[in-house]
């Protein structure tokens, strides 16, 4: 049997997501695609030099390790830049796989995909906005985009953007940069569907919030239809203005909750399926009972134990999988949890920068990020409060004792609070469980 470097490349992908976290890996590696094997070399395409330069600047020992310890020997990477004629700028890019005939309905997401379908069959007619909220890798981008799909087969000329709002505050900010707002706001407004994915990273954002109000007043008005995502309702969503929060009130909000066994079994199904992968019953249902919170996890898992089998040229067994599972979790168990990734996953949770979690500033977007990060600290690493308050822009030590009793005695009392420190604790370590 040959090897699929292609799957052992996604399986790489999925551990250095993991490591590098969501928002900085869809910026980096979404446009960026497997091309060949040569030599213990994987020849990757990137789509223009600033994707090579930030990318092996920051990203290749990452991923020259992961590959390493997948194949158990030295693996090279490198980036080739992807021939011009392939690059559209400012295109449409929609996950080819992500159509509503990929996705799997189940009673965790059966009213979401109803929801979904019902705009893609009559968009501005049906639910405006829709607001789709859940988990991690529960499905909200494959949901999104299905939309696209589904109505731009019916009339390719229909205007989609569908972009994270990550993307939208760095397509503004470049936009002033370059005095270039009047094109901004054109992209944005004179569309006929805007879909938004993960609006959560707006929060604190203020100029961001500003301008999306106005996109999205555009639109509205216009009758466009807009689909927005996020990891939680409007109202949890911390330092949303209140005229944006009621505005996504405004039409359709749904969830999706996390799959039952039956759901989670058959999205393996499918996927083995749309892979072409071999994969024995007892192997599936292992894996859906193994991991049962996050679809992409799941998928993951799929693809690695495929990937092992693939490179030992072993027949994929309950034996191998268990084994494959097995070192995943042990992996995950041995990782140190820093103060230094703690601050980084509060940042890049409330979409902040990391000086300004430890600034002086005293503004409530800011204090309540830097108090959870301060509890986490507490919580998850072995430091004092004195050190606590000293990595926090040389704090006193009052200081970090004050967030942690505010957030541990906040906590018993509001869920959503809880939800939120859960989530970024289940970042560092999938294994943590709230001490309420
Ligand atoms: N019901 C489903 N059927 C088939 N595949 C699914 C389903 N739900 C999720 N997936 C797959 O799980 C993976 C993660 O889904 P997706 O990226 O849409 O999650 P998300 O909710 O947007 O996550 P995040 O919060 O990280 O943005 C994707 O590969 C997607 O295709």
């Amino acid at each position: 049997m040959s090897k699929d470097y292609s799957i052992i490349w996604e399986t790489a992908l999925d551990t250095v997501r993991q490591e590098i976290g969501p928002t900085s890996f869809e910026i980096w590696f979404s446009p960026v695609t497997y091309h060949d094997f040569v030599d213990n070399r994987y020849l990757i395409h990137v789509p223009n030099p600033l994707y090579k330069e930030w990318i092996e600047s920051r990203y290749l020992h990452i991923l020259e390790r992961v590959l390493s310890e997948l194949h158990r020997e030295p693996i090279f990477v490198r980036l080739v830049l992807r021939s011009p004629e392939a690059v559209e700028p400012g295109a449409l890019v929609l996950n080819r796989k992500y159509t509503f005939d990929t996705f799997v309905v189940g009673n965790s997401n059966r009213f979401a995909h109803a929801a979904c379908y019902a705009v893609a069959e009559a968009p501005s007619d049906s639910y405006n906005p829709l607001f789709i909220y859940g988990g991690v890798g529960l499905g909200k981008t494959h949901l999104m985009q299905a939309i696209g799909h589904h109505i731009l087969r019916k009339d390719p000329s229909y205007k989609i953007v569908y972009v994270s709002s990550e993307q939208f505050t760095n397509d503004l900010i470049d936009s002033i940069r370059d005095r270039k707002t009047a094109e901004f706001r054109n992209k944005y407004r004179s569309v006929d569907l805007l879909l938004v994915d993960d609006i959560q990273f707006v929060a604190g954002k203020e100029q961001t919030q500003e301008e999306f109000f106005h996109t999205f007043n555009a639109l509205y008005e216009a009758n466009k239809q807009l689909v927005i995502s996020s990891d939680r309702p409007p109202r949890d969503i911390p330092t949303l203005e209140d005229r944006l929060r009621s505005r996504f009130e405004w039409g359709l909000i749904t969830d999706i909750q996390p799959p039952d066994f039956e759901t989670r079994l058959a999205i393996l199904r499918k996927k083995a399926q749309l892979e072409n992968f071999n994969v024995p019953n007892d192997v599936m249902s292992y894996i859906a009972d193994y991991i049962q919170s996050n679809i992409r996890e799941l998928e993951g898992a799929l693809i690695r134990i495929v990937a092992y089998a693939n490179i030992s040229n072993q027949p994929v067994t309950l034996e191998l999988a268990e084994q494959t599972l097995k070192d995943v979790l042990a992996l995950g168990n041995t990782r140190i949890i820093t103060m230094q990734a703690i601050k980084e996953t509060v940042a890049e949770y409330f979409g902040l920068k990391e000086e300004e979690l430890i600034s002086k500033r005293r503004t409530r977007h800011l204090v309540f990020p830097r108090q959870i990060a301060m509890f986490l600290c507490r919580e998850m690493t072995p430091s004092s409060f004195p050190q606590i308050g000293e990595e926090f822009g040389g704090r006193d030590h009052t200081t970090a004792l004050h967030a942690y009793e505010k957030i541990s005695s906040d906590i018993q009392h509001d869920r959503s609070l809880l939800k939120i420190v859960t989530e970024i604790a289940k970042k560092l370590d999938p294994n943590y469980v709230p001490r309420v």
